[in-house]
């Protein structure tokens, strides 16, 4: 079916739809990752958005029971240059048309991704309304105007858990898919809070494989609630939207500040930093892509990463018992950080990969360490 795509500011794209067919509103990003599309899909930080990847083919690989990265896609629209018509992989089950179908997500192809992308470079992450009724494109650039801000929108509430549960799957092995939990011989398991403000399933793997046992809890979960869970340590996952938003989650990690070794990951480092009294801001277009290059203050290494942000700290506002751990290379915007005398750090970029490189994936056991240390 001929689709529209309308940006608020007035450009419009033609293109064809698959997947579910029907109009939807929602922020634009470009995502430059060359692989790992299903991965992208199912992570749920990109609820409330569109997604365009500049990698020209995609769907060639199918989809698979096992590269969920959570129960479902949360995101709007999934728009590429051309979609595969042939998947051909020995652990596809299904098509991306078809998982696109199923779940209720707008696939749009067929349109120049690579103009689109240097728009959004150029102009900025935007809302957008894809549509199949194109008599009348002014009206929907309208509408992508009254769609709701990603500043200041809470989407946390709209992907976290319902109710606690444990975690206790590991690493996927070529011959026997996930692996489960294994107490490490003569090594403590140190006990794990997740809190879900959307966490991506590779975190929970990698806490796993790094010798945890990990609980996961709903993002409203006080810090009084998760105390009670006597924790080793707690983790502060991704997710969508305005971390300043989140007052709920800020407030909760205020209070743990202190009382347990804490490490934060893209949205959970923004509310740690919202937390320790600093702030963030929204950046013109992101980084979402698995090439990101940042170094680390402490290996003195740099390190190419995965990443999927549009908000990012604010280095002018970093509090004076706060230290910048890691800065990106590209455009020198903060990528971690730590306080100067408590077990407390995260950082802005994806140490689980799932898609991208695995340089980071080190901070794991940095997270043991921490909670080795206090303990
Ligand atoms: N992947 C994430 O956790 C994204 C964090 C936040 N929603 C942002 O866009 O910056």
């Amino acid at each position: 079916m001929e689709a529209i795509l309308a940006l608020e500011d007035g450009r419009i794209f033609r293109g064809r739809m698959f997947g579910a067919e029907k109009e939807v509103t929602a922020e634009v990003v470009f995502n430059t990752s060359m692989a790992g599309y299903q991965e992208v899909l199912t992570d749920p930080s990109y609820c409330g958005q569109m997604v365009v990847m500049t990698y020209p083919l995609i769907g060639n690989y199918g989809i698979n029971p096992e590269d969920y990265e959570s129960d479902r896609p949360y995101l709007s629209a999934f728009i590429i240059k051309e979609l595969s018509g042939i998947p051909s992989n020995w652990r596809s089950t299904e098509t991306l048309d078809a998982f696109l179908k199923r779940h209720g997500v707008v696939g749009l192809q067929g349109l120049d991704t690579r103009a689109l992308t240097r728009h959004i470079r150029e102009k900025g992450a935007q809302r957008a309304v894809i549509s199949s009724n194109g008599s009348n494109p002014a009206a929907l650039v309208e509408k992508a105007k009254e769609a709701p801000q990603m500043v200041g929108r809470d989407l946390v509430k709209e992907v976290t858990c319902e109710q606690p549960y444990i975690w206790e799957e590991g690493d996927w092995d070529l011959r026997k898919g996930y692996t489960r939990f294994e107490r490490r011989a003569g090594a403590k398991p140190y006990f794990v809070v997740a809190l879900d403000l959307g966490i991506k399933y590779n975190i929970l793997r990698q806490l796993t494989q790094s010798g945890c046992r990990v609980t996961v809890v709903p993002a409203t979960t006080t810090a009084e609630e998760i105390l009670k869970f006597k924790p080793d340590g707690v983790f502060l996952s991704n997710g969508p939207g305005d971390p300043a938003a989140v007052t709920y989650a800020i407030d909760t990690v205020r209070s743990l500040i202190g009382k347990v070794p804490i490490f934060g990951i893209c949205l959970g480092h923004q509310i740690l930093n919202l937390a320790l009294g600093g702030s963030t801001y929204k950046l013109r277009f992101g980084h979402h892509g698995g090439n990101q290059p940042i170094m680390d203050s402490e290996t003195k290494k740099v390190e190419i990463t995965s990443q999927n942000h549009g908000f990012a700290v604010d280095a002018a506002t970093a509090q004076p018992d706060v230290e910048i751990i890691s800065l990106n290379l590209n455009d020198r915007t903060v990528e971690g950080i730590r306080h100067k005398s408590l077990p407390v750090f995260s950082v802005q970029y994806h140490p689980e990969a799932a898609p991208g490189p695995q340089d980071s994936s080190h901070l794991f056991e940095r997270f043991v360490n921490m909670m080795k240390q206090a303990s």
